[in-house]
């Protein structure tokens, strides 16, 4: 790794682009892909959950692996979220907690954030719109991109419009959700070459369950807490406590596990691996279904 900035590296951004670099979006420098590479990350607790029951936003990561999804954020162009986590959360979507990328240059760049946003709910005082940052090579300017469907409110586009976002309308799919597939190509005609999608679960069960979608990199923390009910993290938010799986594909369209390794973070581990869909022939060499 090159160093480039006034401090070497802390042992855990080491420790962290060590375990991601082999798995990483390829550099700018290559060919541009049809599709953006995709990586779907997520922490949860022992028993499943990525937030609380009433949807509060909760720190599941400790430092040490906070360290590591910061990483993995400075390593793509944009970091896509729901509009529920973005409204719940008011996230920052930042790359603060490590210094450099994964070349070794100093200053690590944010990604661009993006918003799933069907109905346009995102408030246009969102911290993601007032945080200023650059993304080399990508055509959106570095602004936050929300994609919709045109269910939107054309005034709710304006005003989010004034306040910085890229407003680009796509197709729904049959629940009125901004269709996944015709997220990624809008992306990849942005200039966008790689998504970490971060949730919540709602996206999360979207991407997971359909076929159509080639999930290049999934990176799981599992934090050692129990929490007993809350927001299961694939499919939805569950009102009793319960999981409450969306609908989910066949199960011989389930994506397979393959190349997986595990790495403790502090106390938590976190789970690297690639997806294969059994539908693409690709051989899941001792790997289990989800
Ligand atoms: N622990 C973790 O790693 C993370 C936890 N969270 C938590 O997840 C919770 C929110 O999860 P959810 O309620 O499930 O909401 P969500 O953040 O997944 O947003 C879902 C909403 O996005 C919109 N949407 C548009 N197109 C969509 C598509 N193709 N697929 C899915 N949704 C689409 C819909 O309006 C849908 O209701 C938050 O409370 C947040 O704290 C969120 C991210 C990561
Ligand atoms: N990796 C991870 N661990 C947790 O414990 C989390 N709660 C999340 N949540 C995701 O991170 C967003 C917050 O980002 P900022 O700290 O504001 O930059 C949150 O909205 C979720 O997407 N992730």
């Amino acid at each position: 790794m090159m160093q480039t900035g006034p401090h070497p590296p802390s042992p855990t951004e080491q420790a962290a682009y060590a375990f991601l670099s082999p798995h990483l979006p390829p550099p700018r420098s290559s060919a541009a892909p049809a599709v953006p590479f995709l990586t779907l990350t997520y922490a949860q607790s022992v028993d499943g959950f990525i937030a609380k029951r009433d949807g509060r936003p909760l720190a599941l990561s400790s430092p040490f692996s906070s360290v590591l999804t910061h990483a993995l954020r400075a390593s793509h162009d944009a970091i896509l979220i729901g509009v529920t986590t973005a409204v719940n959360d008011d996230p920052s979507l930042t790359t603060r907690c490590v210094a450099y990328d994964v070349t070794g240059a100093h200053g690590a760049q944010s990604p661009i954030p993006v918003i799933l946003d069907s109905g346009l709910r995102t408030p246009v005082t969102a911290k993601v719109l007032r945080i200023p940052r650059t993304r080399r090579g990508c055509d959106s300017n570095s602004k936050v991109v929300i994609l919709t469907t045109r269910d939107h409110d054309a005034e709710q586009k304006r005003a989010l419009e004034a306040a910085g976002a890229v407003v680009v309308v796509v197709a729904s799919d049959a629940h009125h959700r901004v269709d996944f597939p015709s997220a990624l190509h809008a992306l990849a005609h942005h200039g966008i070459r790689s998504v970490m999608v971060e949730g919540g679960a709602t996206v999360i069960g979207n991407v997971l369950q359909s076929a159509n979608v080639k999930i290049d990199l999934l990176v799981v923390t599992l934090a050692p807490v129990i929490l007993g009910r809350g927001v299961h993290a694939v499919g939805g938010a569950s009102a009793g406590g319960g999981s409450q799986p969306s609908e989910m594909v066949a199960e011989e369209e389930t994506p397979r596990l393959v190349d997986v390794q595990w790495k403790q973070f502090g106390p938590d581990m976190v789970m690297l691996a690639k997806t294969a869909r059994p539908s693409t022939g690709v051989e899941a060499n001792g790997a289990r279904g989800l």
